[in-house]
């Protein structure tokens, strides 16, 4: 038998600056999750506030409070639990992501790119260091969102031995295609299984178009979310995963000396 996990995302209409009430959903969306059997579950990106940039630095002031709930809750149901918050960081904010497993948090991550189009190098602070965990789901590699357009940073995960890479997001329309496209890239090109959440609805001026996404190693949509709210879900098999790796062996074929 090899190991398995059911892994989950949570898609959902951010509702902009309201923490209450986003937190309030996330609680039921993961309790519905944990019923489907799920042990790790993805939230999409700054899930608890949306890009409410005028009061962000104020929002922040609760992610700590946040957290601790979401620490509980992955306890109580026995989640790895993955999503990003904006950190409070000296005078600015860092887009931060943040991984409970069962109770404990075992590992943050600060968005390396930001997204300049939408002004996030201007208002947020970047961070400047990888993150790869071995958590009770397996071993986990994080990005956040527009990380997605740089494959050398899903080359590191992988490298370190990432078996997962998760991906909370706000990729709004008119971008569907590159959203799905660079998803089934990381993961065909990394041999591992990617676990993605957008959010999905109107936020301001940007619609959020959701197709939250669970891809194998092969490329191969094992769940896809529609437009509107959802759970996705599916079952990620790592001894499918070694065997895939061992008929295309593309981590010992490698030539990194030659480029
Ligand atoms: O790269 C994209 O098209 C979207 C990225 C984005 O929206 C973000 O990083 O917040």
């Amino acid at each position: 038998m090899s190991r398995t996990v059911k892994a989950g995302a949570v898609q959902f209409n951010i509702r902009l600056g309201d923490v209450d009430a986003n937190v309030r959903y996330v609680e039921d969306a993961l309790r519905r999750l944990a019923a489907a059997g799920c042990t790790l579950a993805v939230l999409p990106e700054m899930w608890d506030t949306g890009y409410a940039y005028k009061e962000l630095n104020e929002l922040a002031k609760r992610t700590p409070g946040v957290v601790a709930e979401l620490g509980r809750l992955s306890r109580e149901l026995g989640m790895v639990i993955v999503g990003s918050m904006p950190e409070p960081h000296g005078e600015k904010v860092c887009n931060t992501a943040y991984v409970l497993d069962r109770g404990d948090l075992i590992g943050t991550y600060r968005k390396i790119h930001l997204f300049s189009l939408m002004g996030e190098d201007r208002s947020l602070d970047g961070g400047d260091q990888w993150l790869v965990v071995d958590t009770s789901a397996g071993r986990i590699g994080v990005f956040i969102c527009y990380d997605l357009r740089f494959p050398e940073l899903a080359r590191r995960l992988a490298l370190e031995g990432a078996e997962i890479i998760v991906v909370p997001a706000e990729w709004p329309k008119p971008r569907d295609e590159h959203w799905k496209a660079l998803l089934k890239a990381r993961a065909i090109e990394n041999q591992l299984f990617v676990v993605a959440a957008n959010c999905c609805g109107i936020q301001g001026k940007l619609d959020f178009f959701g197709s939250s996404l669970i891809i194998g190693p092969k490329g191969e949509h094992l769940a896809e979310g529609g437009y509107e709210p959802c759970e996705i879900s599916a079952t990620l098999d790592f001894g499918e995963m070694e065997s895939w790796r061992r008929q295309i062996p593309c981590f010992t074929d490698r030539k990194p000396e030659c480029y």
